[in-house]
């Protein structure tokens, strides 16, 4: 049998751990021993060492993997301006060169359109909604949404560097073949693929659609569990990264007129590519720390209050980007996922809020507390931003709800998971995620809001000092 072929269920044989050192080598004896750069490594193949972090970060947050490939990445012509993998319907998919728009108004987003024409793959199918900051700089993030109905080429191959890239997937499956081996990622799944590595995404169910975060600076951590102890929220083993896995169609660039590999970067927002006779995907081992990862959301230990109030949102943070200042992030992924409710004497959906840290979200399915679901109301597919101090919480008739509600233990979200991309920086909502996408629910603040009742109730056997005109 060739080393290529595998059955389905070596397919997606997986490595357990967050951020551990792992190898993997589809070929017994590919991995050089006690050595990363041997003068001839094992089988004739290169070492390529990429890095995630400079080369002199400190220890802890020091990120690179060794590849051992069929023949080094930089063996390629030149790249040029893209050809492939540029946007059909001609938008600005990655918002480049574009003013961000600045509001301090509530928005919402009906579910985004599935590419129901089937002429997106996953790549021309992401749309920059909303960000922050400069790639250039490496600071900052973008906040997409993507829909995709046909597969990527199997001759096509993308990477960004731009930053690490998180998907979450709302509907339909990405199988996804990265330079690493291949990761499943199904709705309710979330990955990471780091800067730099090279991946393609084939759709094995159907037409895709979700969300994505890109993040210029740093990467994703889990976060401290401070008093929680020692487990607890996204348990480390449950992260899951690929086994390598190879293709051996290894041409080479003296072979006149057998590129037929496209390579397609993001570079800075836009988009260059280059033709190569060979594959990216000709790992044979790998061995470190700087590799893609899935999480399956199911496995989320929620953790919340058993006695009185409503706790942060940040007790469901799955994973975590950090600022330069302590506890800040520049982007946290936080899910809301079914949970019960046990508060006693106590307001049970999130409580009104203005907040310095701006909340994306999105519902990957069921409802959301506290919103309304249906037309026009909070929904699967669909997103809202709550910029930096935009005031925003529960809608009119949820808050009368829950002031009159009993409050025997109850679960909440039964089916249900929304997730929140927050971040200290405020973000700027692209010319396609205000407009082009026609998605804006016009009346968000109103009809949530707007009817909000007074209970005031002035005490009138108590002295009161109130401002008299
Ligand atoms: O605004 C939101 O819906 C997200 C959120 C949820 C919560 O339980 C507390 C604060 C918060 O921002
Ligand atoms: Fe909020």
């Amino acid at each position: 049998m060739p080393v290529t072929s595998f059955s389905t269920k070596e397919k997606y044989r997986y490595q357990n751990g967050f951020d551990s050192h792992l190898e993997s080598e589809a070929v017994e004896g590919s991995l050089p021993i006690g050595m990363n750069s041997p003068q001839k490594p094992p089988y004739g193949l290169y070492a390529e060492k990429l890095s995630g972090t400079a080369f002199t970060a400190p220890r802890h947050e020091n990120k690179q993997t060794w590849l051992y490939r069929i023949l080094p990445s930089c063996a390629h012509p030149p790249y040029g301006p893209a050809t492939t993998g540029v946007n059909p319907d001609g938008v600005n998919q990655w918002g480049k060169d574009e003013k961000l728009h600045y509001i301090p108004n509530q928005l919402r987003w009906d579910p985004f359109d599935h590419d129901s024409s089937k002429h997106l793959d996953f790549v021309t199918g992401l749309r920059l909604v909303a960000g922050a900051g400069d790639p250039v700089l490496k600071q900052g993030i973008g906040m997409f949404v993507f829909a995709a109905g046909k597969s990527m080429e199997k001759t096509s191959s993308f990477y960004s560097a731009d930053g690490d890239l998180l998907i979450v997937a709302q509907e339909g499956d990405l199988d996804i073949r990265t330079e690493f081996g291949w990761i499943l990622v199904r709705p309710m799944e979330i990955c990471v693929i780091p800067r730099g590595v090279k991946y393609q995404v084939f759709l094995p169910s159907g037409p895709a659609r979700g969300y994505a975060l890109e993040l210029y600076q740093g990467h994703f951590v889990l976060p401290e569990l401070g008093p929680i102890g020692s487990n607890g929220l996204a348990n480390a083993r449950d992260f899951q990264s690929p086994v390598a896995c190879f293709d051996e169609d290894c041409g080479s660039l003296a072979s006149e007129g057998s590129a037929q590999h496209t390579v397609t970067v993001k570079f800075n927002n836009a988009l260059f590519d280059t033709r190569q006779a060979h594959t990216p995907f000709d790992v044979v081992a790998w061995h470190g720390n700087y590799y893609p990862y899935k999480y399956d959301l199911g496995r989320f230990n929620t953790i919340g209050t058993i006695s009185y109030d409503h706790p942060d949102p940040s007790i469901f943070t799955v994973l975590s980007a950090p600022s330069p200042v302590a506890g800040t992030a520049v982007a946290d992924f936080v899910i809301f996922p079914p949970r019960w409710l046990v508060a006693e004497d106590t307001f049970r959906p999130p409580y009104y809020h203005r907040n310095t840290m701006s909340e994306f979200m999105g519902l990957i399915q069921g409802g959301y507390d506290a919103k309304r679901g249906g037309s026009g109301g909070f929904v699967p597919g669909g997103a809202s931003l709550h910029n930096v101090m935009s005031g925003h919480g529960p809608d009119a008739e949820s808050n009368e709800g829950a002031r009159e509600a009993q409050l025997p233990p109850a679960k909440v979200g039964a089916g249900s998971c929304a997730f929140m991309f927050e971040s200290c920086l405020m973000m700027g909502v692209t010319e396609w995620g205000l407009s082009t996408c026609k998605k804006v629910q016009e009346g968000y603040s109103e009809e949530s809001w707007g009817g909000v009742k007074t209970h005031w109730a002035r005490p009138a056997d108590k002295e009161v000092r109130s401002h008299l005109v």
